[in-house]
């Protein structure tokens, strides 16, 4: 963890920091996915033993599993589940796209309409921690959107069963299959089938840098939502910030993986101090402490800028998954945001928020990919297909833009196709 006054190479060596690491795996993830592709199920099995220990016969979760998962579950986190989804589906729902006919130009019709991609996989993670919280925020959409077939895909733990949350969540949301493997074989099989696994249309789901590389090599093959790898915040603050905030923020998100990234940008030396202290003492005590002094060792950063259009322009160059103003006027500052997966206003507002209930996705790009994506959303499962209708008069209105950039284009069938029908 450093204190850092702002130099410009700082912002390069952070954006990157994640990708080598994707292309560090790149080779050996190729190879899982090489294997599953050839092997199928017995692949599925080695690697499931290998890397979660467990002995899997049947991938499918039973009926019967689900229901016990109902009987065992905590009833205040079925609860919790229920609340989220609720939130959550209702800001989903406001996301649905518009199917539209207009008229363009004299004679001209054109619009979209609206389709639901046939099949999709979710990645539920399940390494480090558990992730209930992901399956509603992976599943709904999809459901909202109207996908036809929704499996998902989670690491089991040693002993061969799903996290009963995972489990519920999933079900209650509206998942079709839900498939007890993990990790690159779960990318592969649900990018490529195996004789229990039907290949889907796109595969969409955050995971850690293993799972990511592998969707990164499956694109192409299927649709993939983005690079969601391991999580980062960065938190914008001035000198009327709370430390403690600021520095509950870092651990939360340094709590995921030790790749995870915390980065604290501010223009007040004496905010930047009070943070680092209180950093070095709770993670002395803190759950999950080796997680987190690693990640804060690895992608902890405090870095002190000249006023808070540095600190604006970093964050823009950064693209962080999720980014915190806490200043006196957050509000402010926004209309400055370039690029961030989801931004968190005022010194009430934490990431755990979106995280868990408020009804945004937590599903959002890593890797300084929020410059060209945003998180998932129910457009992440829609597909809009373009519609046009022309009359004779359409014809008419077009006929001087087509028949001569056709001819120019040297596209001759192009020029007479309009042509005949001009000509009847
Ligand atoms: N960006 C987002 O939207 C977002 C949202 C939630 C979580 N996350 C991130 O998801 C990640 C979850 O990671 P996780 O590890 O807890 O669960 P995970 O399910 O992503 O990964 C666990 C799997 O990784 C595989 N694996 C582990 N070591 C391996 C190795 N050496 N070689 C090949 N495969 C290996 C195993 O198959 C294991 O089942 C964290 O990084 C977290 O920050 C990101
Ligand atoms: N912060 C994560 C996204 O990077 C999402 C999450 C799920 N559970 C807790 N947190
Ligand atoms: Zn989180």
């Amino acid at each position: 963890m450093q204190i850092r006054e702002f130099e410009a190479h700082m912002i390069k060596e952070l954006v990157k920091r994640s990708s080598p690491n994707i292309d560090n795996v790149t080779e050996p993830v190729k190879k899982i996915i090489d294997e599953v592709k050839r092997d199928g199920d017995k692949a599925l099995r080695k690697f499931t033993k290998k890397f979660d220990g467990a002995d899997i016969e049947e991938f499918k979760v039973t009926r019967e599993e689900i229901e016990e998962s109902y009987k065992k579950i905590d009833e205040r986190v079925k609860n919790a589940l229920d609340m989220a989804a609720a939130n959550i589906k209702k800001f989903h729902r406001l996301q649905l796209p518009n199917q539209w006919l207009k008229k363009i130009n004299n004679g001209i019709i054109g619009g979209q309409i609206i389709r639901a991609i046939e099949s999709v996989g979710c990645y539920i993670p399940g390494g480090r921690a558990v992730y209930p919280s992901t399956a509603l925020m992976t599943i709904i959409p999809a459901k909202i959107a109207g996908v036809k077939r929704i499996i998902c895909c989670t690491p089991p733990a040693n002993d061969g069963t799903i996290n009963e949350a995972t489990l519920i969540a999933a079900d209650m949301a509206g998942a079709d299959e839900i498939y007890k493997v993990g990790g690159v074989q779960a990318i592969a099989a649900m990018a490529y089938g195996t004789e229990t696994i039907n290949p889907v249309d796109k595969i969409v789901g955050p995971g850690n840098i293993f799972v990511t590389a592998a969707k990164k090599l499956v694109y192409g093959d299927v649709d993939i939502d983005f690079i969601a790898g391991p999580s980062e915040v960065l938190i914008i603050a001035d000198e009327h910030a709370n430390p403690e905030y600021i520095a509950i923020e870092m651990i939360a998100q340094a709590e995921h993986d030790p790749d995870a990234a915390s980065v604290l940008v501010t223009p007040s030396k004496s905010l930047g101090e009070k943070v680092y202290n209180i950093l070095e003492n709770k993670i002395k005590h803190a759950k999950r402490g080796d997680i987190i002094r690693k990640s804060l060792e690895n992608y902890g950063r405090i870095i002190i800028v000249k006023d808070l259009g540095e600190a604006v322009y970093f964050s823009n160059e950064y693209a962080p998954e999720h980014l915190i103003i806490m200043t006196k006027d957050p509000k402010t500052l926004l209309d400055r945001i370039e690029n961030a997966g989801s931004i968190f206003l005022g010194e009430l507002t934490p990431v755990s928020a979106g995280d868990y209930g408020s009804g945004t996705n937590h599903v959002l790009p890593t890797s300084g990919c929020a410059r060209m994506y945003s998180g998932l959303s129910t457009e992440s499962f829609l597909k809009k297909p373009t519609v046009q209708i022309l009359s004779e008069e359409g014809l008419i209105t077009l006929k001087d833009i087509v028949i001569p950039l056709a001819e120019y284009e040297g596209l001759y069938a192009h020029a007479e196709s309009f042509k005949k029908r001009l000509m009847r």
